[in-house]
């Protein structure tokens, strides 16, 4: 066994308390071996974790990683027009070296910022199967199926195609990639594709997501033609089960929270998305009060315009409070709970608490730093006043990926030139 220490930090618990411990990984296994002291001396490799915090990986429950391509490409539009006018008539460009690009950009932001794990939806996912293997990741990943404005054959050739991608690649980088099925949203993809969709994945034992009541637009439609509720549609689709986790749920009613809690499907609550959309405010806190499983996500980065979690934790707390009229609402552990352990279950993914057993996915954040002084709480230190650029160190599986802020994969400038050069081409190609 080859064992890494981190050491000398305070170590973030599963119960939520500080400790002062090391942290001893196997580096072969992947697996956290013992959190307790003394642990360097004996082991392979030493990780130095002083004046800081180890918590779990954050985990990044919804995103589409390439879209770190379109950021800053179009801003201050609601969901709707945003996606017709601007968004997917770019991507209708993109390349598979592009969508590489953009997904090796945003590992490199992600392990940057202490993420772990990401689940994410787009297309050309083999490049970013490839991205994710090479940067030491975990990801759930999947193909988006959107059959509106499609003939038959090229709607389930799309679907096909999202159960190709998810056979094909499970499994991937060791284990560390993981797939699902995912169709895009309850109001892009036809009905008898969402069916089949429901019934093929469940034969196969295959995850899904997609997005879920994220503006009226989506809701609405559904209302009027089905006559009911979008997750009592999707109910009836048989898209709701415990391996499912969908994105947004801002215009979720009581009924829709209590069938979802039922179900044990995973709501991902992307606030930044949401807000900068416009789209509404999600109600986190009663869904957390009915035992939805909520988890935390950036959505693109278009629509963000970072991935950087700790931004999700700290928007998640505000607006939870905004939306639910009190200041105890959405609090800083239940944020912080979001992020990792909530994020590694929707995910499939055995991470999320510090202890032995678990995947030693882990970020060290530098609490030497003005704006994180004076130590009264490190719980709402994370969620409320640290920053992705505050974290040091990023280990996943047991592999360092980021060495006091070098993240190792890859070269930085090398990634932010080609993504660049994706970027300007898919505009170029776009508005010729
Ligand atoms: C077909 S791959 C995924 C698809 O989703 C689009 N997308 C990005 N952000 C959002 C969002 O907030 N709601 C719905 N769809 C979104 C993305 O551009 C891809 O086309
Ligand atoms: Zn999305």
């Amino acid at each position: 066994m080859t064992t890494l220490a981190l050491t000398d930090g305070f170590v973030l618990t599963p119960g939520f308390a500080v400790e002062k411990r090391d942290v001893l990984v196997d580096a072969d296994a992947g697996d956290i071996v013992e959190v307790g002291s003394d642990l360097g001396a004996d082991a392979d490799d030493t990780l130095d974790a002083s004046d800081g915090l180890v918590i779990p990986g954050l985990v990044n429950a919804h995103s589409h990683a390439a879209m770190t391509l379109l950021r800053g490409y179009a801003d201050d539009k609601p969901l709707d027009a945003w996606l017709r006018e601007d968004v997917w008539p770019i991507e209708a460009t993109l390349r598979g070296s592009d969508v590489r690009a953009g997904a090796e950009l945003a590992m490199v932001e992600m392990i940057r910022s202490g993420v772990t794990a990401v689940g994410d939806m787009y297309f050309h996912v083999g490049d970013i199967v490839d991205v994710v293997d090479r940067s030491g990741m975990r990801a759930r990943v999947g193909h988006g199926v959107v059959t509106v404005g499609k003939d038959d054959d090229d709607a389930q050739a799309d679907l096909d195609e999202s159960f190709h991608v998810a056979e094909k690649f499970d499994g991937a980088a060791d284990g560390r990639v993981r797939t699902a099925v995912m169709p895009h949203s309850l109001t892009t993809v036809d009905e008898e594709l969402l069916d089949e969709a429901a019934e093929r994945s469940r034969e196969a034992g295959i995850p899904l997501h997609f997005h879920l009541n994220e503006t009226p637009a989506e809701v609405d439609p559904i209302v009027d033609e089905a006559g009911e509720r979008p997750s009592a549609y999707a109910d009836d689709r048989g898209l709701l089960r415990p391996d499912t986790w969908a994105a947004h749920g801002v215009h979720t009613d009581e009924s829709e929270i209590h069938l979802l809690a039922d179900r044990g499907v995973t709501v991902v609550h992307c606030p930044a998305s949401n807000m900068k959309l416009a789209s509404g405010m999600a109600p986190v806190q009663e869904m957390l009060d009915a035992g939805v499983n909520v988890a935390l996500g950036t959505d693109g980065a278009a629509s963000n315009n970072d991935l950087d979690v700790f931004g999700e934790m700290r928007d998640a707390a505000m607006v939870g409070k905004l939306a639910a009229d009190d200041a105890s609402a959405v609090s800083a552990e239940s944020a912080l709970r979001m992020a990792t352990e909530n994020g590694a279950n929707a995910l499939g993914f055995d991470s999320g608490r510090i202890e032995p057993g678990r995947n030693a996915d882990l970020a060290v954040v530098d609490l030497d730093v003005p704006h994180l002084t004076p130590h009264h709480d490190l719980v709402s230190h994370l969620v409320y006043a640290a920053r992705g650029s505050d974290v040091r160190h990023t280990v996943c599986d047991g592999r360092v990926l980021m060495d006091d802020r070098d993240v190792v994969a890859f070269d930085e400038g090398e990634v932010r030139e080609r993504a660049q050069e994706a970027a300007s081409g898919a505009v170029d190609r776009a508005e010729r």
